[in-house]
């Protein structure tokens, strides 16, 4: 397990005049930040793989099907033959030096970065820290952490540009769980989605070009690929839908390109019933097969690579243009923690730390 804690400092303030003789010491007075992503498993191999997608596949802000339908299903053929299959694809991706699925290497060190940027201007007050929704480091601990730490004041920044419930929600959820059984509850905020935010859209469309900048080729067309959700999600009210066409038509509109090349994809289905539309590997094959020679896939609502963008689009996508005719495939890298990356994240947090810093 990782030891994720970063902190731009040690020492903490506590109200000691005021605490009477035999009442417990709690360090106060300082600000946590916590940045919260999705999680990967620990290994690849079928055990830690059934954990992590056991976790996942239980969480019912991810699967809404009614569990007695649904558990029979998990328990039965997919966590036994999915955790060897998608293990294989977590060992095409997996960072070999760390042990570790990129996702966990990249949040790191965005929170590693951020310490260091805003201990530059707050000093001793705001403690960094990390936290991964399915697996480790885990929230509860991490908060836990960031109260010995002696913060009484956290900021929960849930690292999805556009809100779903299967996602946002859930990070949530999981650190109000860890509140629940409190005496002395910190100050919680939460940093709303940021799919419309200019500094995130310009973030997204330099980063895109300096990448398309290095490329022997131009593309005929982009594609900008979002992780799906269940159609149903949307018409229960989930905002994800709308977040991601905002992302994309001011990418588009910033970009200054016309729809027909600058296209919008839903990808990673799951299960038999209609997810978001259109899917991304159908629509890279109907690119190839009207006569697209070069293409290029960007994945804005990832913050960090990770399986669904290495593996899935850079991989098996890839493969379908390729295999269907087309010559020169560019998969364009997430924000992660580049200059743009940082920028985003540190902008998102320095506007909700406001009154408290
Ligand atoms: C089955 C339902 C799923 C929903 C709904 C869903 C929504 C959703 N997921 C992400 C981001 C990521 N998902 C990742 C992997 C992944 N996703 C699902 C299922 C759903 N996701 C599964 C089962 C998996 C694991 C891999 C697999 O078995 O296919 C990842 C990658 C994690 C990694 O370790 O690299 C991310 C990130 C979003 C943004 C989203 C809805 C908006
Ligand atoms: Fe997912
Ligand atoms: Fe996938």
């Amino acid at each position: 397990m990782s030891a994720p804690t970063v902190t731009s400092a040690q020492s903490s303030r506590s109200p000691s005049s005021d605490r009477p003789a035999g009442h417990p010491l709690v360090r106060s007075g300082r600000i946590g930040v916590l940045l919260m992503n999705l999680g990967t498993p620990e290994a690849t191999t079928y055990w830690p793989m059934r954990r992590y997608l056991k976790e996942f596949l239980s969480d019912r802000r991810v699967i809404e099907t009614p569990r007695l339908i649904w558990w029979p299903l998990l328990n039965g053929i997919i966590l036994s033959t999915r955790p060897s299959r998608k293990g294989r694809d977590y060992d095409t991706i997996w960072n070999k030096e760390l042990d570790e699925g990129p996702l966990k290497t990249i949040t790191r060190s965005q929170a590693q970065q951020l310490a260091a940027v805003l201990g530059e201007t707050a000093g001793e007050r705001i403690v960094v820290d990390w936290s991964m929704r399915y697996g480790f480091p885990r929230t509860k601990d991490r908060i836990e952490a960031l109260l010995g730490e002696g913060c009484d004041r956290i900021l929960l920044v849930p690292l999805y540009p556009q809100y779903c419930a299967a996602t946002s929600a859930t990070a949530c959820d999981q650190a109000f769980r860890a509140l629940m059984d409190m005496r002395w509850q910190p100050a919680v905020r939460v940093a709303p989605p940021y799919h419309d935010d200019p500094v995130y859209i310009e973030a997204v469309v330099s980063s895109m070009k300096a990448e398309l900048a290095k490329l022997a080729f131009e593309p005929e067309v982009i594609l900008v690929s979002f992780h799906g959700i269940p159609e149903e999600y949307l018409q229960k009210g989930d905002p994800y839908y709308c977040h991601c066409h905002k992302t994309w038509r001011l990418m588009r509109e910033a970009f200054g390109w016309p729809e027909e090349r600058f296209r919008m994809s839903f990808q990673s289905r799951f299960g038999p019933d209609e997810w978001l539309k259109p899917y991304t590997d159908e629509t890279v094959k109907e690119f190839a097969a009207s006569g697209v020679k070069r293409m290029a896939i960007v994945a804005p609502g990832f913050s960090a690579d990770c399986l669904e963008t290495l593996e899935e689009l850079n991989g098996e996508n890839r493969h379908y243009f390729e295999e269907g005719g087309g010559t020169d495939f560019a998969y364009l890298p997430c924000l992660n923690d580049s200059p743009e990356g940082m920028r985003v994240i540190r902008h998102v947090v320095e506007r909700e730390l406001s009154g408290w810093i």
